[in-house]
């Protein structure tokens, strides 16, 4: 029996004068994962949502035990036993985990309800999600949200499993139970297709790659050679891949930046909230990039919350680095310099309909007042087409609407637009998740450039690496209090995981991280 499952064959698809795919061809086997790479924008996405279904190629054809297929909804690929979870969620946050998992129009039914629920327990526990079924989504984090569309999709039980960076916020302990799980599948004959940013995780997992560069398939290296992620990069890279590119290290500023309007430093003391934040003294200087860890529920997304307006706090003095107290409303910490980028922030952080340019645009609007609310439309463009350019977004036009940029490159513009508003107070939550080894150094060196113009820098990863990478001081959270800092050599990431899982804060597993 031939063990290819499902085949492309010449896929190429174009939106408007972007040509996303071009000839992309492979075969997927029955019981091999494949690991799928690019670069931010290289065509990932757009080939996945081609094999669920979700979009139909201008030119080639799909296969399925090579009978050649046509989909025109993901209903149908379900049907053909071809499940994705997309790198956005689609769940409903206002419906319990339960009717989340039930609403799938596929080709799986169940005897009974109880039925239904002993396998969705299984499936989410075997995940590590150890929530009741009624729990509503809007109660948990982002990274339980993507463990039950994950176990939506394993309900489902396919043949081919489609995952577009399925572990984008999941934190080490979930990625090691997810791969566990792939394994399993593997071994029962699922063929597994990953996406994911983390390369080193792929490497975990995957039996091949496929290589998309410019929306082109390349060469792919042999996984199993011991130099295989630094072929995989110069492969996903080209010509791109220079040693300079893709070092860390360098020091050279990306942006030229005027000096920041941070006045002195934040200033934290006798802090206490009805959410149970309570920080004693912290106070972080203009000019410092300050990490912040801790596991969940330890306090670190109330403190972004109550920097940026979103909390009130009941006792206690926040003093800006522009100078002023802590806001009452978001537009309020806007005015007052704050910036925050959130870890969702697909959803929450830009307007979906709109243009680049205007999203970049739309910030400055509000913290700057006159230059703001009554900007010049062509001063915006040429604003937003110079922090396109200086943060590398890929894209037609400024005025391409957001919803068609690849997901690291709609990232890119939250970053472009928190810095037109000029902001002395950076709140950055996980700012690299999705974003491609390039852009992440870039985005680093960025953060870098910021906090060296005179802000104040407040970063949170759910990589301990980063955070002590990027920090100059980090300060670890539990139970709404600052419990420990690391700085200078005690600053390593083995450090800071021993210190984050000896306090008695966690309310989850050992080294499950807050957002
Ligand atoms: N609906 C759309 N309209 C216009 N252009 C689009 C649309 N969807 C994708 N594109 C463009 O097609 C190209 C490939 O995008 P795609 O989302 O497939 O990339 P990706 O490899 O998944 O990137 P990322 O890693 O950033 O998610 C990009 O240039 C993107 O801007």
């Amino acid at each position: 029996m031939k063990s290819e499952i499902f085949s492309a064959r010449g896929i190429g698809k174009t939106f408007g004068s972007t040509v996303a795919l071009e000839d992309v061809g492979f075969d997927l086997h029955a019981g091999r994962i494949t690991g799928l790479v690019g670069m931010n924008g290289a065509g990932k996405s757009t080939l996945l949502q081609i094999l669920a279904g979700a979009l139909q190629p201008d030119t080639g054809t799909l296969e399925v035990d090579g009978r050649k297929v046509d989909f025109h909804s993901t209903e149908e690929a379900l049907r053909a036993g071809i499940a994705i979870v997309s790198q956005e969620l689609s769940l409903f946050s206002s419906l319990s985990v339960e009717e989340n998992l039930a609403l799938v129009k596929g080709h799986r039914s169940w005897p009974s309800r109880a039925a239904f629920r002993a396998d969705a327990r299984r499936i989410l526990h075997e995940l590590g999600f150890d929530y009741d079924l009624g729990i509503r989504l809007v109660h948990l984090t982002l990274a339980d949200q993507q463990l039950v569309e994950i176990a939506r999709a394993l309900l489902q039980q396919p043949r081919v499993l489609i995952l577009d960076e399925p572990t984008s916020s999941l934190h080490s302990v979930e990625v090691q139970r997810l791969h566990r799980q792939l394994i399993r599948l593997r071994e029962e004959g699922v063929s597994i297709v990953y996406v994911s940013h983390f390369l080193e995780d792929l490497l975990d997992v995957c039996d091949t790659a496929v290589v998309l560069r410019n929306g082109h398939r390349v060469e792919a290296p042999d996984l199993r050679a011991p130099d295989s992620l630094p072929r995989l990069v110069a492969a996903m890279l080209g010509d791109e891949a220079t040693d300079s590119t893709l070092d860390s290290g360098t020091d050279a500023p990306l942006l030229d930046l005027p000096d920041r309007r941070a006045n002195g430093p934040l200033r934290i003391s006798g802090l206490t909230t009805a959410t149970g934040l309570d920080i004693d003294d912290l106070t972080v200087a203009p000019g410092e990039i300050y990490g912040i860890s801790g596991l969940i529920g330890s306090g670190v997304t109330d403190l972004f919350g109550l920097l940026f307006g979103l909390q009130t706090a009941r006792s206690g003095e926040v003093v800006l680095p522009s100078g002023r107290s802590a806001a009452a409303t978001p537009p309020d910490a806007v005015r007052a310099g704050v910036a925050y980028l959130p870890a969702d922030r697909k959803a929450v952080a830009l307007m979906q309909r709109q243009t680049i340019a205007e999203n970049i645009g739309s910030v400055r609007a509000l913290g700057l007042g006159g230059d703001g609310a009554f900007i010049r439309r062509k001063r915006m463009v040429q604003r937003a087409e110079e922090r396109c350019v200086q943060l590398g977004i890929r894209m037609a036009s400024v005025h391409q609407t957001v919803s068609e940029l690849s997901g690291g490159n709609q990232q890119k513009v939250v970053f472009a637009k928190w810095l037109e508003a000029e902001p002395s107070l950076l709140l950055l939550d996980d700012p690299t998740r999705g974003i491609d080894i390039h852009a992440r150094l870039e985005i680093h060196r960025t953060i870098r450039d910021l906090a060296r113009s005179g802000l104040v820098v407040l970063v949170y990863s759910s990589d301990p690496g980063e955070v002590v990478e990027l920090a100059d001081r980090v300060g670890v959270f539990a139970d709404g209090r600052l419990v420990g800092e690391l700085r200078g050599e005690d600053r390593t990431e083995h450090n800071l995981i021993v210190m984050m899982n000896s306090t008695n804060g966690a309310a989850a597993g050992p080294t499950q991280a807050a957002s």
